[in-house]
């Protein structure tokens, strides 16, 4: 039977909530949509949902990804090598979106969202099922937009807050925020990273106070130990390209104790 699931900003921060309530931290896995191929992709995500992944954070493939590291570029171009698009998966999400619990986040740049039509994207992302959305290249300033249309949509749109910006800024960014903050705990691009910076825990606590919903860490974790370390300073975490190299190496073992790891012990 299909679930009744509405989905959209409530369903995130419902869902982010009710875990943070029951003493875990929130992990949220990021996947390249149709690394592997488009046929793989409802598999990844049933798979991490029923795992205990909170949300899923979902890249679309695009051909000039900015901010992107090179494992996440390296995936991103299988993926178009696959011909996969935003209407391709938009199209596979409306058909299969019941099969996935787990809220889903897109992770778009702006230019496939323009191509697509700014209206008919929002209209169809919502028919798909999208909870929320994270927009790198948009600056704030630029986000009106788009931000109505998601806000009549019911569609998050979450910030992501630099360990550069201002307090000014940051305080901007957290109280616009919605569904979670996006900490970034990096200066620079995606990708693992064995040391994170020493004014971090200043940045999160700051991050908290302005923030009323919930403030995940990403960028360079990658180990049961990162997660449970960003989770004494941040609400949870956001893991990708570790979870793109395990998900290749089909090492299902290695993502389950990630996401256990995010767990009450
Ligand atoms: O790969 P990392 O270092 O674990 O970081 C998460 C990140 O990849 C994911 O959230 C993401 C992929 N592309 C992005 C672009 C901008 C911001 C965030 C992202």
């Amino acid at each position: 039977m299909r679930n009744t699931i509405t989905h959209g900003r409530e369903y995130l921060e419902t869902t982010l909530n009710q875990t943070l309530s029951q003493g875990n931290k929130i992990f949220v896995p990021y996947v390249m949509a149709g690394d592997g191929g488009l046929d793989q992709l409802i598999p990844n995500l049933k798979f991490l949902s029923e795992e205990g992944a909170t949300a899923i954070e979902l890249g679309i493939p695009f051909s000039d990804p900015v901010a992107d590291g090179p494992t996440i570029q390296e995936a991103g171009k299988r993926a178009l090598e696959q011909n996969v698009t935003l209407k391709s998966v938009i199209e596979l999400l409306k058909q299969e979106r019941y099969q996935i619990d787990a809220p889903i986040i897109f992770m778009t740049y702006i230019n496939p969202i323009f191509k697509y039509g700014i209206e008919n994207f929002i209209k169809d992302a919502q028919e798909a099922g999208v909870d929320g959305l994270i927009i790198p290249d948009l600056p704030f300033e630029q986000q009106v937009l788009i931000s109505n249309h998601l806000n009549e949509a019911g569609i998050a749109l979450i910030q992501l807050v630099s360990l550069t910006s201002s307090k000014k800024r940051i305080k901007q960014l957290a109280e616009a925020s919605q569904g979670f903050t996006y900490a970034i705990t990096v200066n620079g691009i995606t990708g693992a990273r064995s040391n994170f910076a020493k004014d971090l825990e200043a940045h999160l606590s700051q991050l908290q106070e302005f923030s009323s919903a919930p403030v995940l860490a990403g960028f360079g974790i990658s180990s049961p130990e990162h997660v449970e370390q960003m989770g004494n300073m941040a609400d949870g975490v956001i893991v990708g390209s570790k979870i793109i190299e395990l998900l290749q190496d089909n090492d299902t073992d290695s993502i389950k104790r990630l996401i256990e790891s995010s767990k009450a012990k």
